[in-house]
């Protein structure tokens, strides 16, 4: 009698610039997971109420307008995509003027009950269809899966990376160099905005049983194998 595999879950939270999206997505690749992008949502939730006109320093109507987001999140790793009231906002959530607002949308307590629950449900949605279709599960990262969203997850992982490391990839990301200039010109988005975000979530420190995979020293890929060898033996371990 052959057995089918239990979906898998893996959650990986860190701070800005520690890696997160990039080596999640090619870690879901490589193992043929789907792949939950849960920072997408508070900037596709940011988006929305940059487009209907709402304050973001409104909490309750920005919680309203959170509540009626009408989001589809597209979780293959090969294309992740984000859609709002059929508005393909995919490029659009990653401009600086949705990243410079994303922490007052992401500290709204409200948001982050409605936007938890969503994730939470996509996250059970992998896991039913997995058990139905021999679909293999999801990589899910943000910055509160391992200790919110998902503590049950079979994986946890934190993905850190010095201060210097994360400022100097944003930098190269966003201006094609990480010289002076550019580095400075990052702190804003990746300082300031992991310092906002601190105040309502831990993604600085492991939790208990959360494993801790630092970047700091390691490039890309040794970053995807690492974080692929926590999965192997929390697997075997299983
Ligand atoms: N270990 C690493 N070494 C060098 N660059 C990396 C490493 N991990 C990720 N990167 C690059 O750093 C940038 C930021 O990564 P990203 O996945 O967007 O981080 P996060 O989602 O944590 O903000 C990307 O250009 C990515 O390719
Ligand atoms: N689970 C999550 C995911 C992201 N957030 C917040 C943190 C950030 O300010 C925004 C956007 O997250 P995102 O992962 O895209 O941020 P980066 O630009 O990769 O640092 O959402 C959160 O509060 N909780």
């Amino acid at each position: 009698m052959s057995t089918i595999p239990a979906p898998l879950v893996v959650a990986i939270d860190g701070p800005s610039g520690s890696g997160k999206s990039s080596v999640s997505r090619a870690v879901a690749r490589s193992l043929g997971l789907a792949y939950l992008d849960t920072g997408a949502m508070y900037r596709a939730a940011t988006w929305w109420c940059v487009d209907q006109g709402v304050a973001l320093t409104d909490t309750g109507a920005v919680a309203d307008a959170v509540r009626a987001l009408p989001l589809v999140m597209g979780v293959d790793p090969q294309d992740p995509t984000v859609v709002v009231g059929g508005t393909d906002v995919t490029a659009a959530i990653r401009e600086t003027a949705v990243s410079a607002a994303v922490s007052a949308v992401a500290t709204n307590l409200d948001v982050r009950a409605e936007l938890g629950r969503l994730q939470r449900a996509a996250i059970d949605a992998e896991r039913a269809a997995g058990s139905f279709s021999g679909g293999r599960g999801i990589v899910a990262e943000g910055r509160d899966i391992t200790t919110v969203v998902a503590p049950d997850a079979d994986v946890r992982v934190l993905l850190t990376a010095s201060e210097e490391a994360r400022l100097a990839r944003r930098a190269l990301d966003v201006h094609g160099t990480a010289d002076a200039e550019a580095v400075e010109a990052t702190r804003d988005q990746v300082l300031r905005r992991d310092a906002d975000d601190s105040t309502v979530v831990e993604f600085h420190t492991a939790a208990d049983g959360v494993v801790t995979v630092d970047s700091s020293h390691l490039d890309f890929q040794e970053t995807v194998d690492a974080v692929l060898a926590v999965v192997a033996a929390s697997t075997a371990r299983a």
